[in-house]
């Protein structure tokens, strides 16, 4: 053996030793080891059964056991065999999966509420009742035991004289399936549904054959002459097979819904509410549209989507993004989805034949080649939400629909986990008890106070005390830490105010915390009815209510907590709940993660206008195109004469309506290669979530500050939100420029009250319990409110994210990252990129000594020191200012010298 491979043994030897099990995992273990023994021991046994053998219901007639379990083997495999005849045979996979839950997924089981576990175990009996009784009646005796066993035997024998043979297996087999469900969870009807499904499209798959084999080894010639055969072939099997398969989905996800209760109900009405009414210009009407008005032009509809893969991906920008069919190039529309809901199932190419196809094709990639040359900023307008995809190579437009190709609906909530689990149970004597003992202690610290009442929650439970008169609340906060100690609670909670109480509040933790699911506070009607396509679940409140909050209205939001407070969790609870309320045509995100953990997850949802940022150079470019964009929509909205995002959705929608579009004002013959101005559409809040702005600031510097508080400042008319996280809450991160601009704020547990005042502007942050919970500081008030984060666990996120992505491709505007912005977007004082690169002036260095040794700084100042001309002067401050030696001028034009003196050689 090398030295090499005898070092490593020895660490691993090493490692074994040093991880040693603790006394419960020592018993875990022990206990899992006996049952898989013993589950071994009993197959043995039973598999080497012989009659002869001394057993449980008869003495041997044979000295020697020939049982491989000796004695007792022989004398437990009689038992079962009698018991439970055939069957039997099973208890050793029993025996071991039941091992396996108890010692294995102990806390798994302990999650079960006791409901669930008992309908489990009676299930489990069900089952074992049917198979046995169903055996006893149907087969064979096994040696001499019956084939059900003497429970089968008795069971049968008792339903025989009354339900007859048929009736009492029926009777069984209910028994056998009931329980299954019971003990599994295993849905029958969905097995059904699915065995259907695949049976309808084998059935048609076979169909198809014949014509396969007759048009493959048929003659050529008479295909030759019919252009309609050649379509005819895997692209229309394809296109039949799909259209069934949707519609088997449809139908299935309809019938699924209307059967189960509630929860679906919920799910349904977010999706009925968020789900843009289709719109339908007249001049668009698919039914209208002759044949011969097809070819110049195809647009494929995304509002209602079931058929993504209908267009290239260059086909995208500008034309794909027809949502609520604007029809921006003024050509004819083929509705694909009514097209598709025709008698001829799928046969579109009874309405389009193949050319016609490939010739809109044609018009829509020259149209496109059109778009990419336009100027960026005419780029910018389009916000389409969806990557149509690919046709195949041979120029058949594919328009087999992907499975879910739905961008309208939610995701189902099914893809996020179910608490299954019981409620604290809440003592009201151990309630009254510690009040008591509140009341005790706080007097012991000379405070002389009342219990008035007890909200017990998920994870705290507030005490509302009454205090004496002439008692300051300031004590009671003062001794926060000693009351924690004297309770032996980790932290103590004083809500100095309770609004609309004379009270106050003591928030003690509880012995046992609960877990809030996403999915709980998810579906909650509240979150369901709101209108808002930025609605958002943090998690509940310390009463349990669901927390649904509306970043429409915050505008802008800012997270902070220490590291392992649970802010990540939150921000991506905060994500996943948008993705459950709005569709990319609703709300489009940009993520900043100079992490590269966090957020790299939602990579390729349709939601998103470009990738995941890691780098922070993009990052700020981002905020940049954002700052543009808002330029822009502040441009376009003031010309169509509203005031805010919402009310230039409601006039651009009602003019698709009415069948008159409206142009966009702004636009000049120079912004672009078309001749005619482009339509005004439907256009998307963004949201921008920069994970650990702390970073950006750091790599990128006080830019990304102002350009920050730049679209703090004016973005909530524009649609444009931000939400910012960073475990750094200290003054240098959360600065006062930031704070002034985003007044609703997010703590999770901070280390000190100082951090707490960073976020808040008062103290408490240090007091939460962490894991998700938090104070929320909601706009234009001063009280927060105690929410308990909810939690989303990485495969939630990751199986809601699987669902977009399936849906549809994302658009991703390149220009966000590319950082190609026109002059709107340059902070006061920057230059362009290309005078970026201009020579920095030969006086700039003695400019700076000037300034930074005077401590005052005028552009005429310089020009007189130097005597040079106002506008070098000018260029000289201007540069200054982009390195940071002098600050951009305030209010009344007069900048700040920020670089210290310059040193002085002695
Ligand atoms: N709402 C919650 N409910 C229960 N547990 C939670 C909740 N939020 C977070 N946790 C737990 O706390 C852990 C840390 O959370 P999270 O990763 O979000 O912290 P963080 O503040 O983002 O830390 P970092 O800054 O280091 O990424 C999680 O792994 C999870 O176990």
């Amino acid at each position: 053996m090398s030295s090499d491979l005898i070092e490593k043994t020895d660490a691993s030897f090493d490692a074994l030793a040093t991880k040693q099990l603790s006394g419960v995992q020592r018993l875990l273990e022990a206990g899992l080891l006996f049952f898989t023994v013993f589950a071994m021991f009993m197959m043995l046994a039973l598999f080497s059964f012989d009659p002869a053998d001394p057993g449980w219901a008869q003495t041997g007639y044979q000295t020697e056991v020939r049982n491989l379990g000796g004695a007792v083997g022989a004398y437990l495999s009689d038992l079962f065999l009698n018991l439970f005849g055939l069957i039997a045979y099973s208890l050793p996979f029993v025996i071991a999966i039941v091992g396996w839950l108890l010692f294995q997924r102990f806390h798994e089981l302990m999650k079960l509420d006791y409901l669930t576990l008992g309908l489990k175990l009676i299930g489990f009996f069900m089952f074992y009742l049917g198979i046995t009784s169903l055996a006893s009646m149907n087969f064979d005796d096994v040696f001499y035991f019956s084939a059900g066993g003497i429970l089968g035997n008795a069971l049968s024998e008792t339903l025989l004289p009354y339900f007859s043979f048929v009736g009492s297996t029926l009777v069984f087999l209910l028994f056998t399936c009931a329980g299954f469900v019971l003990l599994t969870g295993f849905s029958w009807l969905k097995f059904i549904d699915a065995v259907g499904q695949y049976a309808i499209i084998a059935a048609l798959w076979l169909a198809t054959v014949p014509k396969m084999i007759k048009e493959n080894f048929g003659t050529n010639d008479i295909q030759d002459n019919n252009p309609q055969h050649s379509e005819d072939k895997p692209g229309k099997i394809k296109t039949a097979l799909g259209e069934v398969k949707s519609r088997l989905v449809d139908t299935k996800d309809t019938n699924l819904k209307e059967a189960t209760t509630e929860n679906f109900e919920a799910e349904q009405a977010i999706v009925e509410q968020d789900a843009p009414v289709p719109m339908r210009s007249n001049k668009h009407d698919s039914n209208k549209l002759s044949p011969d008005e097809l070819p110049s032009g195809i647009f494929a509809k995304t509002a209602t989507m079931p058929v993504p893969d209908f267009f290239n991906a260059e086909a995208e920008q500008g034309i794909g993004e027809h949502n609520g069919k604007v029809n921006t190039k003024n050509e004819p529309f083929i509705d694909i989805a009514d097209l598709m809901s025709e008698p001829t199932h799928g046969n579109v190419q009874d309405h389009v034949n193949d050319s016609e196809i490939k010739a809109a094709f044609t018009d829509v990639e020259k149209l496109n080649v059109a778009d990419d040359r336009t100027s960026p900023k005419a780029a910018t307008k389009s916000l389409s939400p969806i990557k149509h995809n690919i046709n195949d190579d041979n120029g058949q437009v594919n328009l087999v629909p992907a499975e879910d190709s739905d961008i309208t609906s939610m995701p189902s909530i099914d893809l996020l986990d179910r608490p299954d689990k019981a409620k604290n149970p809440i003592n009201q004597e151990e309630l009254d008890q510690v009040s008591r003992l509140v009341e005790a202690k706080l007097l012991d610290f000379g405070v002389i106070a009342q219990v008035v009442s007890v909200y017990p929650g998920p994870v705290i439970t507030r005490f509302e005390l009454d205090l004496a008169p002439g008692i300051k609340v300031n004590k009671i906060t003062s001794l926060s830490k000693d009351l924690a100690r004297a309770l032996s609670a980790i932290s103590v909670r004083v809500v100095e105010v309770i609004p609309g109480k004379s009270v106050i509040g003591l928030e003690l933790p509880n012995k046992h915390r609960e877990i809030v699911y996403l999915s709980e506070v998810l579906d909650c009607p509240a979150f369901a009815e709101s209108t808002s396509p930025l609605a958002m679940v943090l998690g509940s409140d310390i009463a349990g209510e669901p927390v649904v909050v509306d970043l429409g209205k915050m505008p802008h939001l800012l997270v902070a907590g220490t590291t392992g407070s649970g802010k990540s969790v939150g921000v991506n609870t905060m994500i996943v709940s948008l993705l459950y309320k709005s569709t990319p045509e609703d709300v489009r995100m940009i993520m900043i993660d100079p992490k590269m953990l966090e957020l790299s997850v939602y990579e390729g949802i349709p939601h998103l206008l470009a990738e995941v940022v890691t780098d922070m150079k993009d990052a700020a470019n981002a905020l940049r195109w954002c700052v543009g964009e808002m330029e822009r929509r502040y441009k376009v909205m003031s010309a169509v004469g509203v005031r805010n995002l919402k009310g230039y959705n409601k006039k651009i929608l009602a003019a698709i309506e009415a069948g008159e579009p409206l142009i966009d004002p702004t636009w000049q013959p120079s912004d672009s290669m078309d001749q005619t101005p482009p339509l005004l559409e439907k256009l998307p809040s963004i949201v921008v979530i920069v994970d650990e702005f702390a970073d950006m600031m750091m790599i990128v510097g006080k830019k990304v500050e102002e350009l920050i508080a730049r679209i703090a400042q004016k973005a909530r008319a524009a649609g444009i939100h931000l939400i910012l996280a960073t475990q750094r809450p200290s003054v240098d991160v959360i600065t006062g420029l930031i704070k002034a601009n985003i007044p609703t704020r997010m703590a999770f547990q901070v280390s000190s009250g100082l951090n707490s005042r960073t976020i808040l502007d008062q103290q408490g942050a240090e007091q939460l319990l962490g894991m998700g919970d938090m104070l929320y500081l909601p706009p234009g008030t001063g009280v927060p409110t105690r929410v308990h984060g909810a939690f989303v666990d990485d495969h939630e996120v990751h199986a809601v994210v699987k669902d977009w992505k399936s849906r549809g491709e994302p658009n991703y505007i390149e220009e966000i990252l590319s950082g190609e912005h026109d002059q709107d977007i340059l902070l006061p004082g920057e230059q362009a990129e290309a005078a970026e690169g201009e020579d920095i002036d030969a006086l700039y260095d003695e400019a700076v000594n000037f300034v930074t040794e005077k401590r005052r700084v005028s552009i005429s100042s310089v020009q007189r020191q130097f005597r040079i001309g106002y506008n070098r002067s000018a260029r000289i401050v201007e540069q200054m200012e982009m390195q940071g030696v002098v600050s951009t001028p305030g209010n009344n034009g007069a900048r700040e010298v920020l670089a210290p003196p310059p040193v002085r050689d002695f």
